[in-house]
């Protein structure tokens, strides 16, 4: 059994997992995904649009629906002292791993909650679907304390979801994915639809209660200021790869990747002072029509003629992964001293 550095096992590991989005010609949006969680990490997910986040995220949970279909690769949970990988579990199988293993928050709470049921019959739904005995009271005041934790008061307990601000909805979704103790919650740029006080409100909430709690988390973002926020580690994704993994503390102070660089210098941090924005020259590739090489490379400022050619393959370098071919002459410089490059 695969276990972290404190010789826990991981609470999830993505081993090569492929998604594609079957028809005439089938588009690859996820391509040997690899990833790994600690017990209460936080593992951020960032890239552009049509980068394939989403995708990830509904494979992760096996929420996909056709034309989309996981064609290769595990994704295994660990909880309770069980292995188990969801890929090939059918979907009454599933159902005993959804909210008590694993959870998901999406982008809009409007999306996921139902419009016509108070919040408090939702939360009653989702602790009953699990805990079938728990008397009514006891779903109250376990209704009660979920919502507290997220600073939403008890008497909204009879609202319905069109009676809340939209911060207050997207905090109402943090709550319910948390009802049933998951190991794991999968969240899919749950602060977008939100301004910037709130959503930092809701960053913070998140690290409070993965402190309180100890569930591991993986949220998706286009936004990569918000994830030096919030994130341990973060993996950067372009055009269905991962082409970049490290601690958010290396992704932003010294990204190795050159897509990495350009979208750290496309956001205005969170904390620092405004400067002057970059960006990235170009747009995202189409995925049914990749270049030869590295996706990256005809939007790459720094390309070399292997680029163009052959695809780099995600390696380490120094302490962290990226899939670069400008440390191919410098490995075994890169490997002993991460400064040397980049
Ligand atoms: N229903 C679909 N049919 C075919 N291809 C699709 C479908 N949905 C997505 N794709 C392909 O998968 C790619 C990845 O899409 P995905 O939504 O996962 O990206 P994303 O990074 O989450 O983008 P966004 O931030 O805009 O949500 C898209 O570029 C597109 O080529």
């Amino acid at each position: 059994m695969s276990e972290d550095r404190t010789g826990q096992p991981w609470v999830l590991d993505v081993q090569d997992l492929t998604v594609q989005y079957l028809g005439d010609r089938p588009v690859t949006a996820c391509a040997e995904i690899n990833l790994r969680l600690a017990r209460g990490e936080i593992l951020g997910v960032a890239g552009e649009s049509g980068s394939g986040k989403s995708t990830l995220i509904t494979a992760l949970t096996r929420l996909q629906r056709p034309p989309a279909a996981t064609t290769g690769g595990r994704i295994v949970l660990h909880d309770q002292d069980q292995q188990v990988d969801l890929v090939g579990l059918a979907e009454e199988e599933l159902r005993r791993y959804r909210w008590n293993t694993v959870s998901i928050v999406l982008q809009s709470a409007m999306d996921a909650l139902n419009p016509v049921l108070r919040l408090g019959a939702q939360f009653a739904d989702v602790i009953r679907a699990h805990e079938p005995s728990l008397r009514t009271e006891a779903v109250l005041d376990r209704t009660t304390e979920l919502l507290a934790m997220v600073g939403i008061p008890a008497n909204r307990i009879r609202s319905y979801p069109h009676e809340l601000s939209g911060g207050m909805r997207q905090r109402a979704m943090i709550a319910l994915a948390l009802a049933c103790r998951p190991k794991l919650v999968v969240m899919d740029e749950p602060t977008t639809a939100v301004d910037v006080v709130m959503q930092r409100q809701i960053v913070r909430q998140i690290l409070r209660l993965r402190r309180k709690l100890g569930f591991a988390v993986v949220f998706v973002t286009h936004d990569l200021s918000l994830l030096l926020e919030l994130a341990d580690r973060i993996a950067i994704m372009y055009a269905g790869r991962i082409v970049e993994i490290g601690s958010a503390e290396q992704i932003y102070h010294r990204p190795r990747h050159p897509y990495t660089r350009g979208l750290r210098d496309s956001f205005p941090p969170l904390h620092a002072p405004l400067t002057t924005l970059t960006g990235i020259p170009g747009t995202p590739p189409n995925l049914s029509r990749l270049p030869s090489g590295c996706a990256f490379a005809p939007r790459c400022p720094e390309a070399i003629d292997d680029c163009r050619s052959t695809r780099p393959v995600l390696r380490q370098i120094g302490d962290q992964q990226a899939a670069c071919h400008l440390y191919d002459d410098d490995r075994a410089a890169a490997d002993r001293d991460p400064a040397v490059v980049g």
